[in-house]
C-alpha cells in the first residue's frame, strides 16, 4: 500500500482518516479517491498526446458508475460506454455529454435503440444482426441517421478467467472474424442508409495481466483494416481496442502500469499500419477497472467471530457478497488493512467473512491482519470496480452508501439505501 495513505498508524483515503468517514458515513461504506480516477484518465490521456494518435478514453461504465462518477469523467474530457438503458439513464441525468457516449450490449432492446436515437448519443456499437435490423427501423421511423461501430469478435483468447474472457471465437459478443460474419456484417452496414459506420471494435477480456493479447489484437484489427480495404473498399476511421488492463489487488499481482498496455498498442499500431502502408485510425479504449478499481476501498465494521482452533478464525464484517461478489463469483483476492491500526505487530491469520446467509460469503480467505476487535473499521483496498456496480439486496440488506473524496473533502455520491428503499416496489396482495 502507498505509504503516504497512513498517518500515524491509521489509513487515510483522499486526505481523510478512514475511521472519521466510517463514523461520518457509516459501513459498509464504499469510499473512492476522486484523484485516483482523475489521474489515471490523463495518463491514459498523455499516452495518447505523446504518440499524436487521435483517441477517445471511453471508461466502461459498467466499472462503476453513477450521476457523480459521470460528472467526473465529463471534467476530465472522457467519454463512457454504456450497455443498458439504465447507465444510459443515469448519464443523461449527470447532465453528460451525448455525442461521447458508447452504446453497447449484446441484446440491445427496441426501446433502448429508441433511447440511445432520440438523444444522439455518439456512437452504437453494433454487436448482431438482429439489432441492426431493429436499430434501422428505428432510425427509418425516427428519419434520423446515427455513428455505429462493429464489435468483431477477434479469436484472442485472453490469459484471464475464464467467466471475463470475450476475445475468444466462442463468445457471445461480436461478429466472428473466422467464419466471415465480420465481412458479411460489414457489407449489410455499408447499405444502411441512416448508419455512418465510423469503425470496428474488439475487446478480448478483463483483468489482462500481459500484453501479447492486446498486440494480437491490434494486429487482427489492422489485418482487417487492410481486408476491408482492398475487398469492400471501406476503411475504418476509428479503432477501438476495448478495456481489460489488469490491475494490482494484492502483492501477488505484479501488473504493467494501465497506460503502458496502451503504449504497447499504439507502438503496435503504427509498425502494423506503416508496414501495410494504411493511414493510422484513431485509437478509442474502454478503461473501466483500471479507472475505478484502485480508486475505490470499502470500510467495514469487525463484529463477531468464531474461532475454530487449529482450523481457521473468522472475523464477519457488516457487508460482504452483497456489495462485492467478486471473491465468491470469480475466487477473486483482496488485501484489506485495519485502518485504524494498519501496523502492529500483534499480527494473527484470520479469514474476514461476510453477513449474508451464504458460506460462500467470505470476502477475504486467510489474511494476516492485527488482532481485530469488534469495532474495528477493516478497508478492503481496490475494490472501486465491479463491486458497488455488481451489488445486489441479497438477504434484503440494504446496499452501501457511497462517498467521494479528494483534497480532504468527502461527498455523499450515492446514499445508503434504508429498509424503506428495499420495499419501495412492493405491492401488498389484495387477494
Ligand atoms: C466491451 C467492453 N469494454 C470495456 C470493458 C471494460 O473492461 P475493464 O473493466 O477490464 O477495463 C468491458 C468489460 O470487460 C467490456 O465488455
Ligand atoms: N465483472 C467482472 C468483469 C466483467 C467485465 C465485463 N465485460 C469482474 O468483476 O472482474
Amino acid at each position: 500500500m502507498d505509504s503516504n495513505e497512513v498517518q500515524d498508524n491509521q489509513l487515510m483515503i483522499g486526505g481523510i482518516l478512514a475511521t472519521d468517514l466510517a463514523a461520518q458515513y457509516g459501513t459498509a461504506l464504499q469510499v473512492y479517491d476522486i484523484s485516483k480516477v482523475r489521474s489515471q484518465i490523463h495518463a491514459f490521456q498523455r499516452v495518447f498526446r505523446e504518440n499524436d494518435i487521435d483517441y477517445a478514453v471511453s471508461y466502461a461504465s459498467k466499472a462503476f458508475a453513477c450521476i457523480a462518477m459521470y460528472q467526473v469523467l465529463a471534467q476530465e474530457n472522457a467519454h463512457a460506454d454504456v450497455v443498458s438503458g439504465g447507465e444510459l439513464y443515469t448519464a443523461i441525468k449527470a447532465g453528460f455529454p451525448m455525442d461521447h457516449i458508447s452504446f453497447h450490449g449484446n441484446n440491445k432492446s427496441r426501446e433502448e435503440l429508441e433511447m440511445a436515437v432520440d438523444n444522439h448519443v455518439g456512437v452504437i456499437i453494433l454487436d448482431n444482426f438482429y439489432e441492426i435490423q431493429l436499430l434501422s427501423e428505428v432510425l427509418a421511423t425516427k428519419n434520423e441517421t446515427i455513428d455505429v461501430m462493429l464489435r468483431v469478435s477477434p479469436a484472442v483468447s485472453a490469459h484471464t478467467h475464464e467467466f471475463i474472457q470475450t476475445g475468444q471465437q466462442d463468445s457471445k459478443f461480436g461478429f466472428d472474424i473466422l467464419t466471415g460474419q465480420a465481412d458479411e456484417v460489414l457489407q449489410q452496414v455499408l447499405k444502411e442508409p441512416n448508419m455512418n459506420l465510423v469503425g470496428v471494435h474488439s475487446h478480448i477480456g478483463s483483468q489482462i495481466f500481459e500484453t501479447d493479447g492486446f498486440k494480437i489484437e491490434t494486429e487482427k484489427l489492422v489485418k482487417l483494416m487492410q481486408h476491408w480495404n482492398d475487398d469492400f473498399g471501406y476503411m475504418p476511421s476509428i479503432i477501438n481496442v476495448g478495456g481489460g488492463f489488469g490491475i494490482k489487488y494484492t502483492d501477488a499481482d505484479h501488473p504493467i502500469r494501465p497506460e503502458d498496455f496502451v503504449q504497447q498498442i499504439l507502438t503496435t499500431l503504427r509498425h502494423e499500419t506503416e508496414s501495410r502502408n494504411l493511414p493510422l485510425p484513431a485509437v478509442w479504449i474502454e478503461p473501466g477497472r483500471s479507472i475505478a478499481g484502485p480508486a475505490g476501498t470499502t470500510l467495514y465494521t469487525a463484529g463477531s467471530s468464531k474461532d475454530i482452533p487449529e482450523i481457521r478464525k473468522y472475523v464477519a464484517v457488516d457487508g460482504g457478497m452483497g456489495d462485492n461478489i467478486r471473491p465468491a463469483l470469480y475466487g477473486a483476492d483482496y488485501d484489506a488493512v485495519v485502518a485504524n491500526d494498519v501496523h502492529d505487530d500483534n499480527v494473527e491469520l484470520v479469514t474476514i467473512a461476510g453477513k449474508y446467509c451464504e458460506s460462500g460469503d467470505i470476502l477475504i480467505k486467510d489474511i494476516e491482519l492485527p488482532v481485530l476487535h469488534p469495532g474495528d473499521v477493516i478497508a478492503v483496498l481496490a475494490t472501486g470496480a465491479y463491486g458497488y456496480s455488481m451489488a445486489s439486496n441479497y438477504n434484503l440488506n440494504p446496499r452501501p452508501a457511497v462517498v467521494f473524496v479528494e483534497n480532504g473533502k468527502s461527498q455523499i455520491a450515492i446514499e445508503r439505501e434504508t429498509y424503506a428503499d428495499l420495499i419501495h416496489l412492493d405491492k401488498k396482495l389484495d387477494i
